[in-house]
């Protein structure tokens, strides 16, 4: 996770180049100076191996000295203005951010490459941020043993397809969710629109938490270590909302690497204020599982599993790989509040989808095993990801050793952002990709049974580990709501409604529209 350049957009010190400027004006000097002599050698390492031969390179975004191209890149929704410079400079290309190099790629093709092929020369470029908020966790860790260990121990008991069959705990969400839209739909007779965002976020983490942790946390928490009692939105905020906006921050010194010395405290003060309530909570919370593991009565969930590597595992380490499950869920809330969206916006479709369910489940609720027989559902939830992806730039990798992609060569220490959003706007792959159209995927060239119709999930050793759980909750959300209620929409969107100041993207103002009983 970690979309290093989203976060210009948004949320920051107003000034945050102004620093780096001053300061690197006399330090630029030395670097250019520098850089004149790597011209002679590799572009980012200086390894002369490449010159062996000519050095074929990636097309150049053009940008201004010292800074490159950050000044393009901020107050822009940075996933957009990628895909924009591919239909300029071609799927792959070149820019500048401070002092990396970083190469741009936009098509599934050379995604597919970088992320199968070539997946063992590149490693994880955390931030500042990301290292303090999600050290330690599977997602933003290199694939080593610690990594194994972890998506071995989260497969078995929660998220791998024989898990997923076992828990009850998806349909208790899904039923809580429905009697929610239906008491709102009682007690507001005047077509008053619901967030069904908010309905979603309680409900989800309520499922998270059982999936975690074995047990859901109720209406309030008192916190020991914070020295507060947290209500359950609270504890959202905390363990969810905060550490994904914080993660997403910018510290300008990971532009400016060799200025690390400069001090930005209230940065830091920040991020170490949001890992330290994150962390608190999630104690509080296991050690009051512990208890019950101690006495003996075991669950299956990711806790107890994790457990079994207890003595491997230091304290904080346990706490931030279960919490990774928790925050982990919050893409499908994203998914099903961008297909709610427009089938509220699209009646055809939204008919459709009621049509094709009441056929499937006649007068019964819809269940996850219905899945199969509902390709409709499928086409909405795959053209959504399509559409928008949680993730539309994968967090940073950077090559460890010289390479090539997409026929260029790489050299070692360049910096690599998938453009996701970029592949699936790609109009030589998507007819008319910025429209919503879930029949594009009725075509019979889509294998109804593969997940993965889009980049969305990531791809290769390193997809996304909650695929199965992420369409589940998702279409099952999106399925219920159509069964019970005809949606229309309050508003409609405004250009730009996207949040691009947290990890995950997702729509900027909250979907409010309107349920009405059948
Ligand atoms: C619509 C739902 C989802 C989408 C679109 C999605 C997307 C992704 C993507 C693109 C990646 C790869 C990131 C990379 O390569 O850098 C990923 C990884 C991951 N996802 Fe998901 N995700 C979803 C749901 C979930 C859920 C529900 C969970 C857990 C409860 C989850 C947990 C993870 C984890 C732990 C990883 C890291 C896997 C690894 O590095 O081995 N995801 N996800």
């Amino acid at each position: 996770m970690g979309l290093l350049m989203e976060s210009l957009n948004t949320n920051h010190p107003k000034h945050f180049l102004v620093i780096p400027l001053v300061i690197t004006l006399f330090i630029g000097l030395v670097w250019m100076i520098t850089i004149r002599k790597c011209n002679l050698t590799s572009p980012t390492t200086g390894n002369k191996n490449m010159l062996s031969r000519t050095y074929s390179s990636p097309p150049v975004v053009p940008g201004l000295p010292l800074i490159g191209n950050l000044l393009q890149l901020k107050d822009t929704i940075t996933h957009e203005l990628f895909a924009n410079w591919a239909e300029t400079y071609g799927p792959i290309y070149s820019i500048k951010a401070g002092a990396s190099t970083i190469v741009v790629l936009n098509s599934s093709d050379v995604i597919k490459e970088a992320l199968v092929t070539k997946f063992s020369a590149m490693k994880r470029k955390n931030t500042y941020a990301m290292k303090i908020l999600l050290a330690d966790i599977m997602a933003t860790s290199d694939s080593n043993e610690y990594h194994k260990m972890a998506r071995r121990n989260v497969v078995t008991p929660m998220l791998g397809a024989g898990a997923q069959r076992q828990h009850p705990h998806r349909d208790n969400m899904i039923d809580n969710v429905v009697c929610r839209l239906h008491s709102h739909a009682k007690e507001n007779s005047l077509d008053q629109p619901v967030t069904l965002r908010r309905i979603l976020q309680t409900e989800i983490l309520g499922l998270s938490l059982k999936q975690a942790l074995g047990m859901d946390v109720g209406s309030s928490k008192y916190i020991e270590g914070l020295g507060e009692t947290l209500s359950r939105d609270e504890i959202y905020k905390v363990l969810v909302l905060d550490p994904l906006s914080g993660a997403a921050e910018v510290d300008w010194r990971d532009f400016f690497p060799y200025m690390r010395w400069v001090p930005n405290k209230s940065f830091e003060i920040r991020i170490g204020q949001t890992e330290t309530r994150r962390l608190q909570v999630m104690q509080t919370l296991i050690e009051e599982q512990q208890k019950r593991i101690s006495s003996g009565e075991g669950l299956n969930c990711y806790l107890d599993r994790l457990m079994s590597e207890r003595e491997t595992l230091t304290k904080t380490q346990l706490a931030r790989l279960v919490w990774e499950t928790i925050v982990g869920i919050e893409t499908t809330i994203g998914t099903a509040e961008w297909a709610m969206y427009e089938l509220a916006e699209n009646p055809k479709c939204q008919d459709k989808l009621y049509r094709e369910i009441q056929k499937v489940c006649g007068n019964n609720k819809y269940t996850e095993e219905q899945y199969s027989g509902t390709t409709y559902l499928s086409a909405v939830f795959h053209e959504t990801l399509r559409k928008y992806p949680p993730f539309p730039v994968l967090p940073l990798r950077y090559i460890y050793e010289d390479t090539q992609l997409g026929g260029y060569d790489i050299a070692a220490g360049t910096e690599i952002a998938i453009n996701i959003y970029g592949c699936n706007m790609d109009k030589k792959q998507w007819d008319s990709p910025e429209e919503w159209k879930p029949e594009r995927f009725l075509d019979s060239k889509y294998d109804p049974k593969d997940l993965y119709k889009t980049m969305s999930f990531g791809g290769g050793k390193r997809v996304c580990v909650g695929t199965s759980q992420g369409l589940s909750v998702t279409c099952t959300a999106i399925a219920s709501c159509i069964q019970e209620f005809q949606w229309s929409l309050e508003q409609r969107r405004e250009e730009e409604d996207i949040n691009t100041s947290t990890l995950t993207i997702q729509k900027l103002k909250p979907l409010l529209a309107t349920p009405r009983d059948y």
